[in-house]
């Protein structure tokens, strides 16, 4: 067994943490917070590293300079995806969706088309903000609901993502009470209490489990089947819309429909890429916008400067638009610095080599998985000073403009390169607007302004993204403005 092991563990020549024989480094891994264990290792072993999960060596990269020499300068070079066991079961036809396939002409193909559907919402997303002023005025209108009493507002920010993003897939609104809806959520959780990183990762090391009752096992069986159903009859929906308005697309099911009979995309194809868009594009926006609140509630200061700010842009007299963005700094620069400071993504997706290749002047081979530590590129003394700090200052110049994309160092909460995230566009227009209609009507605070929840993002709850776990606000309506 030390043999194997010791062949195992020097078959990279990269520095990296000691761990036990056969296991490696998985047991140092199992914390809330993998990516802080991680951040805390390339301080010892550097920017490039490796760790040790059972059989299987995996690269480590957190720092600006390598993780944008791995996504930009060799963007093709890393672009594959390692294969997990767990997803290939989850994923429609095993690889046929966008997240978890490798970089291939299928891929892109797939993913043009996915990105046709999301675009005919409009280039500077309009009709996505159509679709999502309703829905967010029906959150604010639950959040005053509640009176002066506490509540917790996570469920009806997850609802109001949720149906965002239904209605851009299927075209019309569900209706929250709906059996539906509820498959809808369950679908969603389920992959958040199995994601990658969390329970269910020891399906991808012992497969065989699936036969001794686990737990994750038997969720993903049951999402697998809701998926088949509830997608199968979208699609169905989908194309009888489409004979009815002559197939002009008004969703993105009916635009993968369309290229369905064209016979440019599968059938699994399809249930994959909604798999995704349905997962990707509700867990990353509904966290991140959890994560707003938490801060906000801790820092009314904050609160209170975009206030100022919507007061004098847009007033109470009509509602937010997306275009309101560009005379609204200090509002962009907070979303921008929630989306640093939380880093709904700590680990990113998992990338894999497909070619011989070297990052920070270390041979990396074909086939390797690579991890790029967002967390730790995104709390990097050396580009943000106090990065536990939160400081929307810091994406400000010193006449209070945005700073502009390219002086944004070390700062990647999307990802780039090939595998960029494909609903970046759509996250930036529902955060925009979610925060600025909230805030429009509504003054938030902590249950106890003496004993406000712990902001801090380290204990945050890790699954497939960052985000806070249950905390309690209480709201009020806003009353003097300009
Ligand atoms: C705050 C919101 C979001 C954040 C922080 C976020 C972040 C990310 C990150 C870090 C990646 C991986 C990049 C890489 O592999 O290097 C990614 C990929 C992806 N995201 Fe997002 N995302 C968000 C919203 C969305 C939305 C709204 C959608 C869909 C409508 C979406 C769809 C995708 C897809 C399909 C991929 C896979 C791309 C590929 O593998 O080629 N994301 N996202």
């Amino acid at each position: 067994m030390w043999i194997i092991q010791k062949k195992v563990w020097k078959r990279l020549d990269i520095p990296g943490p000691k761990g036990l024989p056969v296991i490696g480094n998985a047991f140092q891994m199992i914390s809330q917070t993998p990516y802080v264990q991680l951040h805390k290792w390339s301080k010892q072993h550097g920017n490039v590293y490796k760790i040790q999960m059972f059989n299987e060596e995996i690269v480590v990269l957190s720092e600006n300079d390598v993780i944008r020499e791995a996504l930009l300068e060799k963007s093709e070079d890393f672009a594959g995806r390692p294969f997990s066991w767990r997803m290939n079961y989850v994923t429609p036809g095993g690889d046929k969706d966008i997240v978890f396939r490798d970089l291939s002409q299928d891929l892109k193909r797939v993913k043009k088309i996915a990105h046709r559907g999301l675009k005919q919402f409009g280039d500077g997303m309009d009709r996505i903000a159509i679709l999502a002023s309703d829905e967010i005025q029906d959150c604010i209108s639950r959040f005053q609901s509640h009176g002066n009493t506490p509540f917790d507002p996570r469920e009806s920010v997850d609802q109001c993502i949720t149906n965002i993003m239904t209605g851009l897939l299927v075209g019309e609104q569900i209706d929250k009470s709906s059996h539906e809806f509820q498959l809808v959520c369950d679908l969603v959780k389920s992959m958040e209490r199995c994601g990658y990183a969390g329970p269910g990762a020891e399906l991808d090391m012992f497969p065989w489990l699936r036969y001794f009752g686990n737990e994750s096992f038997e969720i993903l069986k049951e999402h697998k089947s809701i998926r088949e159903k509830l997608f199968s009859a979208w699609m169905k929906r989908a194309e009888k819309k489409l004979s009815l308005h002559s197939d002009e697309t008004r969703s993105v099911c009916e635009v993968l429909h369309k290229h369905y009979k064209q016979g440019e995309i599968s059938r699994d194809e399809i249930h994959g890429t909604l798999f995704n868009l349905l997962v990707a594009g509700i867990v990353t926006t509904s966290s991140t916008l959890k994560s707003l609140l938490m801060i906000l509630i801790n820092h009314s200061d904050v609160q209170k400067k975009i206030q100022d700010e919507i007061d004098d842009v847009i007033g109470d007299g009509r509602l937010p638009t997306f275009a309101d963005r560009h005379n609204m700094p200090y509002t962009e620069a907070a979303i921008l610095e929630i989306l640093r400071y939380s880093t709904t993504s700590t680990l990113s997706v998992p990338h894999k080599t497909l070619c011989d290749t070297s990052v920070g002047g270390y041979k990396v081979p074909n086939g390797t998985q690579v991890w790029m530590n967002i967390w730790a590129l995104h709390h990097d003394e050396k580009y943000f000073d106090e990065p536990y700090e939160f400081k929307v200052e810091r994406f400000l110049d010193d006449d209070g403009n945005l700073l502009p994309g390219n002086e944004r160092k070390s700062f990647l909460p999307f990802g780039v390169g090939k595998r960029e995230c494909l609903g970046e566009a759509m996250a930036k227009v529902r955060m925009f607007l979610f925060v600025t209609s909230l805030l429009q009507k509504l003054e938030i605070f902590p249950e106890d302004k003496n004993n406000p929840p712990d902001p801090d993002p380290i204990k945050f709850t890790y699954a497939i993204t960052n985000q806070p776990g249950p905390f309690n606000i209480i709201v009020r309506d806003r009353e003097s403005r300009k």
